[in-house]
């Protein structure tokens, strides 16, 4: 709280600071909150309530939100939800096979995040696609250090890899993503662990650090590239991961894939990695164009061949300009907002 108190105090100019407007935060789990909200006594309590579902993301959020509100007090304070995106997903992709009494005394349910981020990206690429959001098909792929795949049709979201928290899915960085549920299980009873032990092991000590001892992708990179069997490992790992999802993704989408779209850290960034999804995934009508991969870093760029059935984009994603957008419809009651003006945190 004291550094996000002091960074802002450091690099908010006092004249910045009396333009500001609102203040918009990336809120990543907010249960049945998932429009963007006011934050009140009763939305606030929410989401110190569904941080034990984030517990990597809601504990700084509201570390933000306590320093900003000491900052600037006198404006108003927003929650954008990381689940908004996903609201459209039908039952049977965010229900899992439990007894439906969990569902409804519980809400236990997929949820997925990211979602500013995905929503973001289905917009940047049906400009870049030339056609209205409402008419395309994308599986968009988040790939940073919490990673995530959203499948999307005619613009809403049908399905995306993270569930009731942000562990589901991909292999991350630090969080092991996909696996048996009696994993959780078993290493309790064969190792001890506690339930608050067993939630560190998987959300901080997993992933690729568990596996290669770094959570960064691009020491991971280095590291199989000096024949490390266990980076090697983690690469494979990683990239077989996101084929899969898009595999099963294509599936989700009957076969109607206008676009793949990487971003984030590692999607924005890596040629390298893109080149290892994508280049075995050509007999599903994705045809990477090498020189085009090598050239779109840390810039959108068209990486598919010419003739590729399905586009493969690079796309920056933009979370924080959306942040913004978003809070200050909030604070204007809903009317459409320009860009600019509010401070996201
Ligand atoms: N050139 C690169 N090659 C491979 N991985 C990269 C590259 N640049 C950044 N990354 C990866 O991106 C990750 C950070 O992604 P980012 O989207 O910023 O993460 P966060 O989820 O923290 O917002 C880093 O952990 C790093 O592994
Ligand atoms: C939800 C999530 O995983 O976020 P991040 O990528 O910022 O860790
Ligand atoms: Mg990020």
């Amino acid at each position: 709280m004291k550094g996000i108190l002091d960074f802002i105090k450091e690099n908010v100019s006092a004249t910045f600071a009396r333009e500001v407007v609102a203040v918009g935060h990336r809120i990543v789990h907010g249960l049945d909150l998932s429009q963007p909200v006011l934050l009140t006594p009763s939305s606030l309590a929410t989401i110190k309530q569904a941080a034990v579902l984030a517990p990597l993301h809601n504990p700084p959020g509201l570390q933000g939100i306590e320093a900003a509100t000491e900052v600037f007090t006198d404006v108003p304070q927003v929650a954008v939800f990381d689940t908004a995106f996903h609201q459209t997903m039908p039952p049977h992709a965010y229900m899992y096979g439990l007894p439906y009494d969990l569902y409804e005394k519980h809400k236990i349910r997929r949820y997925g995040f990211h979602g500013t981020s995905h929503k973001y990206l289905v917009e940047q690429a049906a400009v870049m696609l030339g056609k209205p959001a409402s008419e395309i098909n994308v599986i968009t792929c988040h790939l940073g250090n919490g990673s995530s795949v959203a499948a999307v049709r005619g613009g809403q979201c049908v399905d995306t890899s993270m569930g009731l928290t942000p562990l589901e899915g991909l292999l991350m960085g630090t969080r092991c993503g996909d696996m048996d549920p009696a994993v959780v299980l078993h290493i309790q009873n064969q190792c001890g662990l506690s339930v608050k032990e067993t939630d560190t092991l998987l959300n901080k000590k997993s992933g690729l650090l568990g596996l290669t001892g770094s959570n960064d992708l691009r020491a991971v990179i280095e590291g199989a590239g000096k024949g490390e069997a266990r980076s090697q490992l983690g690469l494979d790992m990683f990239t077989y991961r996101v084929r899969k999802y898009i595999g099963a993704y294509t599936a989700a989408l009957d076969g109607q894939v206008d676009a793949v779209v990487f971003s984030a850290g590692i999607g924005e960034n890596s040629p390298f990695i893109r080149k290892l999804i994508a280049e075995p995934l050509h007999t599903m009508g994705m045809q990477l164009d090498a020189a085009a991969n090598d050239k779109a870093v840390g810039r959108a760029g068209v990486i598919s061949a010419p003739g590729s059935r399905v586009k493969l984009l690079v796309i920056p994603t933009d979370e924080e300009l959306c942040i913004a957008e978003q809070t200050l419809q909030v604070v204007k009651g809903g009317a459409a907002a320009a860009t600019g003006g509010a401070a996201a945190a």
